[in-house]
């Protein structure tokens, strides 16, 4: 996993670890990244989150989208659109989602556009895994790197991993954007290095 292989062989490789963990594990993943999230200062002060429903053997989102909706934070999820853009709609609670591609469960709310990103005051992002540089790989469809491009430099952005997905090194594209933290269920918030 040090080793700077193909991207599509690391998913592989990351998706088949992951579907080795039990639902009992996702869950507990979840609640542990939830209630470390909650606590981060810039998620407290922030009145606009992107976010995103986990889907397959993602850490569990719901109950942190649950939490943060019921705080008073306004949550914008994504709508994937057909060039793997990301639109984005505001969260109402667990009804306010409807299934999309994929499996996707996304947010039934009047679309705000691709750049309504660039409201957001902290940005939850899904990824297989993450370098110590904020190198992130997600699902291979760019749609993070287009919308992270939108994102202000200021702006917390975290991956949500499962504990032994930050790693040292994975490849990088030119247009991979990368991330400033990362948080895991046993270690908590990784402020991450390296410019952009
Ligand atoms: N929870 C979550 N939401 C997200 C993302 C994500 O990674 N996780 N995305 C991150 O960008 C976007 C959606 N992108 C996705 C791209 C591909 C697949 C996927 O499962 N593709 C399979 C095909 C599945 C099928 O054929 O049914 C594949 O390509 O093999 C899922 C989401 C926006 N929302
Ligand atoms: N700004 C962009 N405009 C158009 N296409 C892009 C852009 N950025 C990335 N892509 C395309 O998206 C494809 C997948 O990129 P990459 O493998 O880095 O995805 P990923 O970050 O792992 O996926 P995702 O963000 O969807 O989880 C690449 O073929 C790339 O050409």
């Amino acid at each position: 996993m040090h080793d700077i292989g193909s991207k599509p062989a690391l998913r592989a490789e990351l998706l088949a670890n992951r579907a080795e963990l039990s639902a009992d594990v996702r869950s507990a993943a979840g609640r542990s990244i939830r209630d470390t999230l909650l606590g981060v200062p810039q998620l407290e002060m922030a009145g606009t989150v992107a976010a995103y429903v986990s889907l397959g053997t993602e850490p569990e989102t719901h109950g942190l989208l649950f939490a943060l909706w019921k705080r008073g934070t306004y949550v914008l999820l994504p709508r994937l659109l057909p060039d793997n853009e990301l639109d984005w709609a505001s969260y109402e609670g667990p009804d306010s989602l409807v299934p999309g591609r994929f499996g996707l469960m996304e947010p039934s709310e009047p679309a705000r556009g691709v750049e309504a990103i660039a409201s957001a005051d902290v940005v939850l992002v899904p990824a297989l895994a993450v370098d110590r540089t904020g190198v992130r790989l997600g699902r291979g469809g760019g749609s993070y790197d287009r919308a992270l491009a939108r994102v202000s430099p200021a702006v917390l952005t975290v991956a949500l991993l499962y504990e032994g997905e930050l790693v040292d090194t994975l490849p990088r594209e030119p247009h991979d954007q990368r991330v400033r933290a990362a948080v895991t269920p046993e270690s908590g918030l990784h402020p991450l290095g390296g410019a952009n």
